[in-house]
Order: C-alpha cells, then sequence, then structure tokens
C-alpha cells in the first residue's frame, strides 16, 4: 500500500490510536519537549512506531506551506471504510466536505479533486456505482489532488449523508433551481457541500436528504454551471466565510 503523509498533532494521534500498526515512523521536531510532543512519543514508542528527532526546517520542507505542529507520521493508506471516520476525528476545526452525486466525466472529477484542494476541502466523497472512478485522467486533471485530498468511495451515498447528519455535519446540495441563494448560507459549521451529476443533478434521495438546497445566482442566459466550475463557486464562498470568521 502506498505510503502517505500525516501531520499535526490531532491527525497523527488519531492515526495512532485508530491504527497505528499503519504508521510506518514518525518524524519529530527535535527541540520541542512539551507535554504534548512527550504524550504523543509515549505513546508512539509503546505501539511501536520509530519516532525521529529532526530539524524544523526538515519538517519545513516535508510539507511545504500546511502546518505541522512539530511532527510529520509517514504512514500506509486506510481502508476507505474506515477513512471517513478517522478522518473527521483528525479535522480540526469544522470539517468541510464536497459530495459529488454521480459525475460521469473524468475531467470534471478531475477539475472537482483540484479545486477541493485549493479550497482546502476535507475530502471528496463518491458513490461507488453509476460515477467515474478516479482513473488516470481524472488523476491527471487533478493535478496532483488526487493525492492530497483523501478520496472516499462509499457503497450507499444516501445512508453516509445520514452519518454525517448524525456527527453533526450540515448538509448543503447545490440545484440551479433551488430557492434559497448560495449567499444566504451559512458555511462556518461542519459542511458537506452536495453536487449533482452533469445531465441530472442530484438523485432524488440524495436531494431530499440534504438538510437545505442553494443555487448560485446565475445572470447570463445559460441555466447552469459546470460541475466543477460550481464547486469552487461553493467551496471558495465556504472558505470566504470561514476567514471572515476566524474559523
Ligand atoms: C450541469 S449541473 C446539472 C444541472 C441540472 N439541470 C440540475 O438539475 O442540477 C451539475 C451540478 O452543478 C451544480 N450546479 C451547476 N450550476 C448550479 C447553480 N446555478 N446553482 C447551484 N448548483 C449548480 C449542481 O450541483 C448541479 O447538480
Amino acid at each position: 500500500m502506498k505510503n502517505k503523509m500525516i501531520f499535526g498533532f490531532h491527525a497523527v494521534t488519531s492515526r495512532l490510536r485508530h491504527e497505528a500498526s499503519s504508521v510506518e515512523e514518525i518524524f519529530v521536531d527535535a527541540t520541542r519537549n512539551d507535554r504534548r510532543m512527550q504524550d504523543l512519543v509515549a505513546h508512539a514508542k509503546s505501539a511501536g512506531v520509530r519516532v525521529m528527532p529532526v530539524e524544523a526546517a526538515r519538517l519545513d520542507k516535508i510539507v511545504g506551506t500546511h502546518r505541522h505542529q512539530g511532527v510529520i507520521a509517514f504512514a500506509a493508506q486506510l481502508s476507505l471504510a474506515r477513512n471517513l471516520d478517522e478522518l473527521l476525528d483528525a479535522v480540526e476545526g469544522p470539517p468541510l466536505l464536497l459530495i459529488l452525486d454521480g459525475i460521469t466525466d473524468p475531467h470534471n472529477l478531475g477539475a472537482c479533486l483540484r479545486v477541493a484542494d485549493g479550497a482546502g476541502a476535507h475530502a471528496v466523497i463518491v458513490p461507488k456505482d453509476r460515477a467515474v472512478g478516479l482513473n488516470a485522467t481524472a488523476a491527471k486533471v487533478a493535478s496532483g489532488a488526487a493525492e492530497s485530498v483523501p478520496y472516499i468511495t462509499v457503497t450507499n451515498l444516501a445512508r453516509t449523508m445520514r452519518e454525517l447528519k448524525e456527527r453533526g455535519v450540515w448538509l448543503i446540495g447545490t440545484s440551479d433551481d433551488a430557492d434559497k441563494g448560495l449567499y444566504e448560507a451559512d458555511f462556518t459549521g461542519p459542511t458537506a457541500l452536495v453536487m449533482g451529476s452533469e445531465g441530472e443533478g442530484m438523485r432524488r434521495l440524495t436531494r431530499e436528504t440534504c438538510d437545505l438546497l442553494v443555487s448560485i445566482p446565475m445572470f447570463g442566459s445559460v441555466e447552469s454551471l459546470n460541475v466543477s466550475v460550481a464547486s469552487g463557486v461553493c467551496l471558495y464562498e465556504a472558505r470566504r466565510q470561514r476567514i471572515a470568521k476566524g474559523a
């Protein structure tokens, strides 16, 4: 299985708690010896995970612009089913998820992943059936985002949506015929943005499972936007609101 990087205390601790055996190695800032770091190192060592103290500059170089808080783990990808739970546990602040209900064009899927990465969405969730998979074309169009954004395939999308609701995630569906405008909706809490397919939009059950439906105002003569463009507009509105609120 391919290794992935996990950084930050919350995410690394969560992985150690959920499946320590998947963690191959942890790099920690050698100059940090506070209680939080001591606890994490003790937890890792008791689980038999190798801990390597390194210079902070090395951590900076590994993660680029991300915040690592002095800790990076290298771990195997977990099975997809476990990922959503682990992911929600590990997210700091309110989660922002993108649900794609039955996108069939790999270019659109790739572009959605790319904009999800850009806007800092925590995961993209797709149904297993009746949707294009993450194939080579989608991965290429995603320009690296296929590796950086957790991509979660679920067998029953409506059930996953209900589970998200139980975890306090607000499901905001999008449709060009929704009465409420995008800019009237609050995206600052835990949110899953739900997008429909290219031709038909969201399926009936998906639509009915949403807490709220919003439309992006259209000022010209066409009725709707391409799904990846619409994803970008909505995700960046969510991000704008969170920045304004300091979330
Ligand atoms: C090409 S549109 C599908 C249009 C389809 N007629 C429908 O009923 O949604 C693909 C998806 O992009 C999103 N979308 C496109 N334009 C939108 C708009 N103006 N407002 C809200 N969502 C939009 C929706 O998620 C939609 O399901």
